[in-house]
């Protein structure tokens, strides 16, 4: 079985900059590679689940996501922090051009994303994580039957101080103000 953390991307890994897609404007969040190194080498397969519906808005392609990845990839491998797999919704259910305008069942907070890496991974829902910036994050990673961290990079830290008590739990299994934060709860749990 594999041991699996989901990860979302913009807000998570890179700084949220309103619908990234040039390599240029790519800037990986303090900590988070040495981070992600720590989990591959403690065994977990590091895999990007990630909204993309600047694709269904016409602000990119596709070939833009992939092309972003790539870059995102160039930059953690030489750190033994590389992303396993990546999976994007291009879609969006309300604003959207063509065939991209659609209710889908990858855009979180639905599954799909995660059911996908099941071709790739024997996931080991009871050891694997989802870590993200959002309630649809946590909401996805809860749905899919993972550990959920709210992590307070990205739109996070808004998120967690408007919530009550009651509501976070409900809501995520751990709030850890950084990814370092976050990795740290998951190694303390192996
Ligand atoms: O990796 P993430 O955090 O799933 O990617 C989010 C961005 O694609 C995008 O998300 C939101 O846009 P939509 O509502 O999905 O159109 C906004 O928060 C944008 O600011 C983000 O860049
Ligand atoms: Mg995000
Ligand atoms: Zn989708």
């Amino acid at each position: 079985m594999d041991k699996i953390v989901f990860l979302d991307r913009d807000g998570t890994i890179n700084k949220e900059v309103d619908y990234l897609y040039r390599p240029e404007d790519l800037v990986i969040l303090p900590e988070v590679t040495g981070a992600l190194r720590r989990l591959k080498e403690h065994g977990f397969r590091l895999v990007v689940v990630t909204n993309q519906a600047g694709v269904a808005r016409g602000f990119y392609k596709e070939e833009d996501v992939k092309t972003l990845h790539e870059a995102l990839n160039r930059h953690l491998s030489k750190e033994g922090a590389e992303i396993d797999q990546f999976f994007y919704c291009p879609h969006h259910p309300v604003h959207g051009i063509s065939e991209y305008k659609t209710e889908c069942h990858c855009r979180k907070p639905e599954t799909g994303m995660f059911e996908m890496a099941e071709a790739y991974f024997q996931v080991d829902k009871a050891n694997s994580y989802m870590i993200g910036d959002k309630l649809l994050d946590t909401e996805a990673g809860n749905r899919y039957g993972v550990s959920s961290i709210l992590v307070g990079t990205g739109y996070g830290k808004d998120i967690y101080d408007s919530m009550k008590e009651e509501e976070r739990s409900a809501a995520f299994a751990y709030y850890a103000p950084s990814m370092k934060e976050a990795v740290d709860y998951i190694l303390g749990r192996v």
